[in-house]
């Protein structure tokens, strides 16, 4: 059932090598024609098309059914159990206090050279929406991990669009949440319908600056598709991890590592590299042995055997070499040093060090993200973060003398482009002095 074997980083074909690091990215790139027709549809016809893809499973829905009413929204965070509702309160304070840490000086200016003052001012998008996915399985924490850094921003109207059940009931949890994180409202529409529905808005869900959330291939090809009309934060498609591990990390805990994040989706990815031949075979052998007993057979068994890989490095440098190359959303590090490791890695969504640090501790509640950049995207995009939430115009004030000591600079650099109103704009200031 499980086809999964070790390799040799030294010994992978050119293909091979090229498949791993493509995990399930190259997916997002094959739907993205199903989905613009989607995306067009919304665009065109608002409301009536998430509304007809709804009621596939329900006959008699209205748009009013799409949006979460304040008595659901009570309803849901009073009946959820009360243990339940202290993990989301512990999990929102860490991810409060981590987000409001990232908040920076405000707006600040310097003077460039006498007499010319240049800053920077700092101001909260309007309007946001959150993706919150909901197929597979349900997100309340994303409701946390989107909406607080939004809000700690200073964001005025957060959204948030999550798929709903059949009969279009939203996932209690999910709406527990997001009443304790302070959304403004949410929208039962989930899939790339809502996408579309927040980049343009309907008659029922409104128009967002921008649009940022996790979601699974056919919602990353959405944002990708939108992205121009509203800003989006990264391409925050199907789970991966890759585990950097030597001889002191322990197979089962490998193991199990290895698994949780293949459980997200049939898209998800885990790579095991390590430089200790017996770990990779033992850690190949729980896997199968554990497999028979685990739940969402489906899911892991389309993970490991079309995205994951077992791989032996010769030594760390070709370890890490492989890591940076891979660019994974989640990279733990289980390494006799891992802070000796962790000045080389140059590009991972975010980082697990040591044998205390499984990624699922960062998917609730240690207060780091969970929105990361997948499919080699963490090359140049970061997580969510506070930043994502803030545009940062910039300002700048010249006295006569600041100006006249740009003077010949810029007419000299705008008649070089061609552009000779430019340097009028500079010279005629002194034709009057
Ligand atoms: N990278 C990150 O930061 C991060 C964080 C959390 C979760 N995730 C990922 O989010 C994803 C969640 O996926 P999910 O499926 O559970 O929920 P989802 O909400 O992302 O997707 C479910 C929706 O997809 C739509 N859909 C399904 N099949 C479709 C098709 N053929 N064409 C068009 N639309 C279709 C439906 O509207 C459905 O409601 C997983 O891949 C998980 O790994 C990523
Ligand atoms: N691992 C996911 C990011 O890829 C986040 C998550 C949420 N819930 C469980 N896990
Ligand atoms: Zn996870």
């Amino acid at each position: 059932m499980i086809t999964l074997a070790l390799e040799s980083i030294r010994n992978l074909s050119p293909e091979r090598r090229q498949a791993i690091m493509k995990r399930s990215s190259l997916d997002v790139t094959a739907v993205l024609d199903d989905i613009k027709k989607i995306v067009q549809e919304v665009r065109q016809h608002g409301d009536r098309i998430a509304l007809d893809f709804h009621r596939q499973y329900k006959d008699d829905i209205s748009s009013a059914d799409l949006v979460a009413s304040e008595a659901e929204i009570r309803a849901a965070y009073e009946s959820i159990d009360p243990k339940l509702l202290d993990a989301l309160k512990l999990a929102a304070a860490n991810i409060e206090k981590f987000h409001r840490a990232q908040l920076d000086r405000g707006m600040w200016a310097i003077e460039v050279q006498p007499g010319i003052l240049a800053g920077r001012l700092q101001r909260p998008l309007d309007r946001v929406g959150c993706y919150i996915p909901g197929g597979l399985a349900k997100y309340p924490s994303t409701v946390l991990m989107t909406i607080i850094p939004a809000r700690v921003a200073g964001v005025s109207e957060i959204i948030a669009c999550t798929p709903p059940d059949q009969g279009m009931t939203a996932n209690p949890t999910t709406l527990a949440a997001a009443h304790l994180a302070g959304a403004t409202n949410i929208y039962k529409i989930g899939g790339p319908w809502a996408v579309a529905s927040m980049a343009y808005g309907t008659e029922t869900v409104p128009q967002v600056d921008k649009i940022v959330g996790p979601g699974n291939k056919y919602v990353t090809a959405a944002k990708l598709l939108v992205f121009g009309e509203v800003g989006i934060d990264s391409p925050a498609g199907p789970s991966e991890a890759l585990i950097l591990a030597d001889e002191s990390a322990e197979a089962r805990l490998v193991a199990i590592d290895f698994l949780s994040q293949a459980e997200h989706d049939p898209d998800a990815a885990a790579v095991l590299v390590t430089t200790w031949e017996p770990l990779a075979h033992r850690v190949i052998d729980l896997i199968k042995e554990e497999f028979h007993n685990l739940p969402r057979q489906e899911i892991l068994k389309s993970a490991i055997n079309h995205h994951s890989a077992v791989l032996l490095a010769h030594d760390l440098d070709e370890a890490i070499d492989f890591v940076n190359h891979y660019a994974p959303e989640h990279l733990q590090i289980i390494t006799r040093e891992p802070f000796a490791v962790l000045p080389r890695i140059r590009h991972a969504g975010s980082i697990f060090l040591g044998m205390y640090a499984p990624v699922p501790v960062g998917d609730y509640a240690s207060g780091t993200n969970h929105v990361l950049p997948t499919g080699r995207t963490a090359r140049m995009f970061s997580g969510l973060s506070v930043d994502d939430f803030i545009k940062k115009p910039t300002f700048q004030h010249l006295t006569k003398e600041g100006l006249k000591s740009l003077k010949d600079a810029v007419v000299r650099l705008a008649e070089a482009e061609g552009l000779p109103i430019h340097a009028r704009a500079v010279a005629e200031r002194f034709r009057y002095v």
